[in-house]
């Protein structure tokens, strides 16, 4: 579904900060990224999702060669790959309902045709309760869960998460950890990008290691 053959990236004319990267993210399949501090793990998520370019190697998406990709197409390739990053980004004026109906609404959907979606997904990360509030009072763990809500909505076939777990404390872990095991359970490929050990030695799953920009072992 994406695969990576050598790939290396690099900001500008800076250093190379991610090199010969292979690996596939097959169809269905979770996996964990991690390594150190500054590998180079969210550079590697902003590949996946497009927002960046490799310098070099070969990349593909959903069987399309990502260096030959129209403009035009970028955007429905985009709507394939849910994101939730490691900030949220979700906008403090809107609520949380609006907040993950907004991927449908900058799609031009009418609202009326996505409200049972938007109350169904608030319902399943938990949120039904806080549909109406808005992002700065909801604690961290409803932030993140908002954030996961909205990068499902559009109905992604892989869903990348950076450091999901890395604001909430460790019953909220768990409970992130088992969404997104039903997530695959339901068919999408999970890649979740995390320093915890402890929420890796929870699921029986490969962990793409990256050490200073190079794809170590996967275990
Ligand atoms: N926009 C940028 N321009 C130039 N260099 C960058 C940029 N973003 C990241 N880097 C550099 O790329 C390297 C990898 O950074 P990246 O944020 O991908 O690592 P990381 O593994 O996600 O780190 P962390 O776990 O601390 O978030 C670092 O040396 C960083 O300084």
């Amino acid at each position: 579904m994406i695969a990576l053959e050598n790939v290396g990236l690099r900001y500008g004319n800076g250093p190379e900060i991610l090199r010969d990267l292979s690996f596939s993210i097959p169809p269905r399949s979770f996996q964990f990224l991690t390594g150190p501090s500054g590998a180079g793990k969210t550079s590697l998520m902003r590949l996946l999702s497009l927002s960046l370019r490799p310098s070099r190697g070969f990349m593909s998406l959903f069987g399309s060669d990502v260096s030959l990709l129209d403009r035009r197409d970028i955007p429905a390739m985009r709507r394939r790959i849910g994101v939730v990053f490691q900030d949220f980004r979700l906008l403090d004026h809107l609520s949380t309902y609006d907040n993950v109906a907004l991927p449908l609404r900058i799609q031009g959907r009418d609202p009326a045709s996505f409200r049972t979606d938007v109350d169904e997904l608030l319902k399943w990360v938990g949120l039904a309760h806080r549909k109406h509030a808005f992002p700065p009072v909801l604690s961290g763990g409803e932030k993140q869960r908002a954030a996961i809500a909205r990068a499902l909505i559009t109905q992604p076939d892989v869903l990348l998460a950076d450091e999901p777990t890395g604001n909430v404390d460790p019953p909220m872990a768990k409970r992130l950890l088992r969404l997104f095991l039903e997530l695959n359970r339901l068919g999408t490929s999970v890649v979740i990008a995390t320093h915890d050990i402890g929420l890796m030695d929870q699921v029986d799953a490969p962990r793409l290691i990256l050490f200073d920009g190079h794809l170590e072992a996967s275990a």
